[in-house]
Order: C-alpha cells, then sequence, then structure tokens
C-alpha cells in the first residue's frame, strides 16, 4: 500500500510531521464519533401515552421536580400564576354552569351579582387587573350554600366536568388572588393545562440520558402521536382509574354520538391500540393506574359494578373470596385486570391472568412482566400529585430502564 506522501509523489520526511498531525486529527474525530454513537446508544427514550387528563404531564413534572432542576425558585414558579388563576375562574364558571342545569337556586340571592361578574370574565382573556373584584366574587360564591349543592352534586354533571383539582384551588381562592401569590410545587403539580404538540425533556440517571417525550390526550391531539414512535425503549402509559364514572368530552365531534363512550372504556380502547403498535413492540411497557386518591374517595359514593358489571362477579386471584365491592385494592385489581387481559391478548399463548405482588409499602403492585419479543410490562398505582409516591415509582421505573440499556450496551461492546 503506498504511503500517504508517496501518493502525492513528494519527499517523506517532508510531511512526516503533518502525517502524524494528520492520523491523530483522524483519531480525534474517529473517538469522538465513537463516544457520540455510545451516548446516542445510552439515551433511553420514554414516551407517555394515555387519555386526556389521565396525568401524563403531572407525571413529567414530578420527574422534573425530583431531578431537582425545575419549579425550585420563585422565579420559574410565577410563571405559573396566571394558569392557576385561570383554573380558578374555569372551575366557578362550570360550577355556575352546572347549578342552572341541575336547577339549584343560589343560597344567596345577593350572590346573583357575584355571578354575573365571574360569568362575564370567564367569557374575557384573563385580565390580572380584574383579579382583586373577581376572586373577591369567586370567594363569596364558593361559601354560597348553592354552589357547595352544586359541588356535592358534581357526579351528576355531563360532559362540563369539575377538574380534579377545583376544590384544592377554590378552598384557597383569597391566597391566590393576592398581587404577592406565589404558586408552590403542589400548587404546580395541580395545574390543568391540556397539552398541544409533543413536548420533550432531559434527565439523566446513572450515567443514563433521559429524553421524556409528552402529548397531548384528547383524541384532536393523538394524529401527532405517531411522530413520536420511532426508537422508544420504554412507553409509559397513563390511565386514570378514577374515569370509570365519567364519559367522555369530545370537544372535536360534529355530532353527539360519540360523547357517550365510557371514559375509561376510551382508555382501554387506547391502550389495545397502541399496544400493537410495530413501532412500540420492542419497548418496555409501563402501566401507570393513576389518581388512588380520587378513585378511593369516588369509590365510597359510586359502585364501579354500575359502570362495569362483570366488577360484581370479580375475585382477586390472591384473595380466597370476593372483597368488599368499596374496597380500592380489590377495584384497583380489578381495573388492573382489564389491562393485563388487553396485554395476555397480544401475547401468544397466555391466559388472561396475571399475579401480582405487593411492594414494602404495600401500595405497589408489581405483575409478573410477560414477554413477548423481549418486551416487558410493569404496572404501578399511582397519585401522580403526590411527590413521596411517584419518588418511589420513578426510581423503581428509572433504576429498570437504565440497567436494561446498561446490560445492552455492555452485549454490543
Ligand atoms: N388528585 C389528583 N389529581 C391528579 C392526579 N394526577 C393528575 N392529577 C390532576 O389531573 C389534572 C390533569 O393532569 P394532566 O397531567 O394535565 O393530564 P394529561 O394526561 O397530561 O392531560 P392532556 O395533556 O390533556 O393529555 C391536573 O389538574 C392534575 O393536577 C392524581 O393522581 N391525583
Ligand atoms: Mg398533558
Amino acid at each position: 500500500m503506498p504511503h500517504f506522501c508517496d501518493a502525492i509523489a513528494c519527499c517523506p520526511c517532508l510531511y512526516d510531521d503533518e502525517t502524524k498531525i494528520g492520523r491523530e486529527v483522524h483519531q480525534r474525530i474517529t473517538n469522538e464519533i465513537k463516544k457520540a454513537k455510545k451516548l446516542a446508544r445510552r439515551e433511553i427514550k420514554l414516551l407517555l401515552l394515555g387519555t386526556e387528563e389521565a396525568g401524563k404531564s403531572t407525571v413529567i413534572k414530578q420527574m422534573r421536580i425530583i431531578h431537582g432542576k425545575e419549579f425550585a425558585d420563585e422565579k420559574s414558579r410565577a410563571k405559573w400564576v396566571q394558569s392557576v388563576r385561570e383554573n380558578v375562574l374555569e372551575s366557578i364558571h362550570i360550577l355556575l354552569r352546572n347549578l342552572e342545569k341541575l336547577d339549584i337556586p343560589l343560597g344567596d340571592r345577593g350572590n346573583q351579582e357575584h355571578a354575573t361578574r365571574v360569568m362575564d370574565a370567564a367569557k374575557k382573556h384573563y385580565d390580572a387587573s380584574a383579579v382583586p373584584e373577581v376572586f373577591h366574587a369567586i370567594a363569596a360564591l364558593w361559601q354560597d350554600e348553592g354552589i357547595r349543592e352544586c359541588y356535592r352534586r358534581r357526579a351528576e354533571f355531563r360532559f362540563i366536568y369539575l377538574s380534579d383539582s377545583s376544590k384544592y384551588f377554590l378552598d384557597q381562592v383569597t391566597v391566590l388572588a393576592d398581587p404577592k401569590y406565589i404558586p408552590t410545587q403542589q400548587d404546580i403539580l395541580r395545574v390543568r393545562k391540556s397539552s398541544t404538540g409533543v413536548q420533550e425533556y432531559w434527565f439523566s440517571v446513572k450515567g443514563c440520558s433521559f429524553r421524556v417525550v409528552d402529548v397531548g390526550g384528547q383524541r384532536s391531539e393523538r394524529r401527532k402521536w405517531t411522530h413520536c414512535f420511532e426508537k422508544v425503549n420504554a412507553m409509559i402509559f397513563v390511565a386514570s382509574l378514577s374515569d370509570f364514572d365519567q364519559e367522555l368530552l369530545d370537544k372535536t365531534a360534529n355530532n353527539y354520538e360519540d360523547r357517550t363512550v365510557n371514559r375509561m372504556e376510551e382508555s382501554l380502547a387506547l391502550f389495545n391500540v397502541v399496544i400493537q403498535d410495530r413501532f412500540l413492540q420492542t419497548a418496555s411497557i409501563i402501566l401507570l393506574l393513576n389518581k388512588t386518591d380520587i378513585f378511593q374517595e369516588k369509590l365510597q359514593e359510586r359502585n364501579l359494578a354500575d359502570y362495569f358489571p362483570d366488577y360484581a362477579h370479580f375475585q382477586p386471584e390472591s384473595q380466597p373470596a370476593p372483597g368488599p365491592k368499596k374496597d380500592p385494592q380489590t377495584a384497583g385489581q380489578y381495573v388492573l385486570s382489564k389491562y393485563m387481559a388487553i396485554k395476555d391478548y397480544h401475547v401468544a399463548g397466555k391466559s388472561a391472568s396475571s399475579s401480582t405482588e405487593k411492594d414494602e409499602q404495600g401500595k405497589v403492585w408489581r405483575p409478573q412482566p410477560k414477554t413477548k419479543n423481549g418486551q416487558l410490562m410493569f404496572a404501578h398505582f399511582t397519585c401522580a400529585t403526590d411527590t413521596k409516591n411517584m419518588k418511589l415509582i420513578t426510581k423503581a421505573v428509572e433504576d429498570r430502564l437504565a440497567e436494561e440499556a446498561l446490560s445492552i450496551m455492555a452485549l454490543r461492546v
């Protein structure tokens, strides 16, 4: 093979140093490319999917809090003031609209003026200068016996639902009206803001860089999802346990036909679709059965079997006899079994049953992982607004995925 200098037909000694430098540069670039490739392999792409309001963005907010970069300083939290106040205004507006629908009179007729003030404000864009006056009206209305009655009967609302955080914010309405108000981390976790488009966040754990992708769960948003399915290492499917008694509010429907879909059925149907997607066939699946707090509350007032009749005959494998129907653990196991049945259906030769185990706190259930082309599935019961609970879950999820990624890398090296 001709020497580099021979090739350009000149004296080798003249170019010896340059050859050396050239080789070094070449080596350095090669090493950097290798390093970049290694890093790219180390990146773990986590995709969060689920129906609207399931809690996807809240899970990501928790990851951002847990990794210590977000919402720690007042300046970053101050950016959420408007969103918090808009949530409060929207909540009282929804209560006033349902007050009318359910034909409940205001407890104090004098509050009619406040109701008109609030209805007017809700029709306009957010106006910071109007906050003191509007929030004074909201505070008066939230104490009104008619509004309280309407809130108690919120299970009767149809299509115009209160956000799960309504009471949390309305209970502190005077604090939120204060011009010096700065949201706390918990306030930010409670904010309801529908996601649109695709948002990405990064953080690193155990030398692995995590790319977390958040999408909007509304039907109109789902057509944007397929662009994010490539090279996903793990799909986190967030399902709201508390959806069982609600019907789908489909703002995109031109007719009212779609509007009677039960929201839990919608989530199960969506899970059934995404689990079969060819791009997600090798991704680990993490199912988060979320909103355990609201689920527990609702089960005291509503009967799950009224919405899912087969619950009346449900008996978890771990229980010798059917458990009390209001018991959140039995009801949670039932919902989990619905998702597991879908997963098992797509795993050749598996029956629709799945064994589960509790963690040391008795709060998290981990079904035995099922494999299909190396695909794993884990499930956790979560309360996404509870940082302590989410710390445990995210650590378990991230450690497992980081270990998986590192062992794959070790095989490749
Ligand atoms: N009480 C309670 N509220 C929750 C929980 N998880 C989420 N929320 C609240 O539910 C609302 C909706 O949560 P998001 O995280 O915005 O839901 P999402 O899945 O991102 O919704 P889209 O962006 O529309 O797809 C927010 O007000 C959250 O604070 C939970 O476990 N318990
Ligand atoms: Mg969201």
